[in-house]
């Protein structure tokens, strides 16, 4: 069967949109990829590689890279695989088609509470819109490891023929209508994931782990649940998938983000120099705000946010967690 989704580009040269474009350009199709950065430019188009976050992954040369946004328009459908806080200003400068937009970030935007797919709307009204997020180490899918992931679009029919054109041997993406569901897992998770990390660096042992990732995942349904997504979603690759994923290895920036925090350094500290985004570092003090004003109990990410700002030690965050009322499992 023909796909109408041939010609790719991609938004954002980090090691995430680089796996996703060699995903796609490693039988030889053309894929576009806009860096910011001219040294990932300059090393995609003529080395093959991206040194500053996929050093060990080999690149086809089918794969180019530019600077410039303009670069992108023309194409079939754009994967957008920026940071959340630099996301809207990216978009903005996007050339105005009206191909589908796949929204890859995990995170939601400070202030605005917005996750990547509202901020489009905001600036491409008209625009398709859809998600893709799962259990899905970069490295991994730019080696070629079987991975499987959600692919979320309002309309059906255009979440299954993206999912279609995205798919390929070891790569699966299973298609849902849940847009939410799958934005508000990727997100929360990142969060969760420093969680573990902490528990890990902090040496509290492995009950706990497992512990915060059930704990964890309760406050992930709640609020998913209080913003329309739907249980299936977030018990599936996007929400539980992924959790289980990035809070039991250190390969998570997020997980290692936290390892650190455990065994005392501060955040400002651990992120001062740093290329390398650990989005729930951003997230915690959104989700939290966010939760906070719509009234829905996230104590961890709340404790994540106050040890990721510094304003707390893991010490009184353990002591706040365990010392919450006695109460049944399912309420
Ligand atoms: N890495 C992974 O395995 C996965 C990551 N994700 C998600 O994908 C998103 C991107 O992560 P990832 O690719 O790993 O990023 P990386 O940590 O590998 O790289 C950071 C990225 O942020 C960009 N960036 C930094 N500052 C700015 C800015 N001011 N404006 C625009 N872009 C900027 C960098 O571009 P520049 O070089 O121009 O500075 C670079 O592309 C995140 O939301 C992450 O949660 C999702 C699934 C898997
Ligand atoms: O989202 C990811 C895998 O699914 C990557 O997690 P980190 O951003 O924590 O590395």
């Amino acid at each position: 069967m023909t796909s109408d989704f041939v010609r790719f580009g991609v938004v954002g040269g980090g090691a995430w949109g680089t796996a996703l474009a060699q995903l796609l350009a490693a039988d030889g199709a053309p894929v576009r990829l806009w860096a910011r950065e001219e040294e990932v430019v300059l090393a995609i188009n003529t080395q093959h590689r991206n040194p500053l976050f996929l050093p060990d992954a080999p690149l086809a040369p089918s794969l180019t890279a530019s600077s410039d946004l303009a670069d992108l328009a023309g194409l079939d459908a754009l994967l957008v695989v920026v940071p959340v806080p630099y996301l809207r200003a990216v978009l903005e400068g996007l050339p105005s088609d009206n191909s589908p937009l796949i929204f890859c970030s995990k995170g939601m935007e400070a202030e605005s509470f917005a996750f990547p797919v509202d901020i489009a709307r905001d600036a491409f009204p008209a625009r398709p819109r859809a998600v893709l997020s799962g259990p899905t180490f970069a490295h991994e899918v730019a080696a070629g490891l079987p991975t499987a992931i959600t692919l979320a679009a309002d309309d059906l029919a255009l979440a299954e023929a993206l999912a279609r054109a995205l798919a390929r041997p070891h790569f699966r993406p299973y298609a849902s209508t849940d847009v939410i569901g799958a934005e508000i897992g990727g997100a929360v998770k990142n969060i969760l994931a420093i969680a573990c990390g902490i528990v890990d660096g902090a040496r509290l042992g492995l009950n706990a782990r497992a512990a915060l990732i059930s704990r964890g995942f309760a406050e992930m349904t709640r609020f998913g649940l209080a913003r329309g997504a739907q249980a299936e979603t977030l018990a599936g690759l996007a929400g539980l998938g992924d959790l289980v994923l990035t809070c039991t290895s250190s390969n998570s920036r997020n997980f290692a983000l936290g390892q650190g925090l455990g065994r005392g350094q501060s955040a400002a500290e651990l992120m001062a120099d740093r290329r390398t985004v650990a989005e729930g570092a951003f997230s915690a003090p959104v989700v939290a705000a966010a939760a906070r004003a719509e009234g829905i109990d996230m104590p961890i990410t709340d404790a994540v946010a106050h040890l990721v700002a510094g304003d707390a030690s893991v010490a009184d965050a353990v002591q706040a967690l365990l010392s919450r009322p006695l109460r049944r499992e399912g309420a």
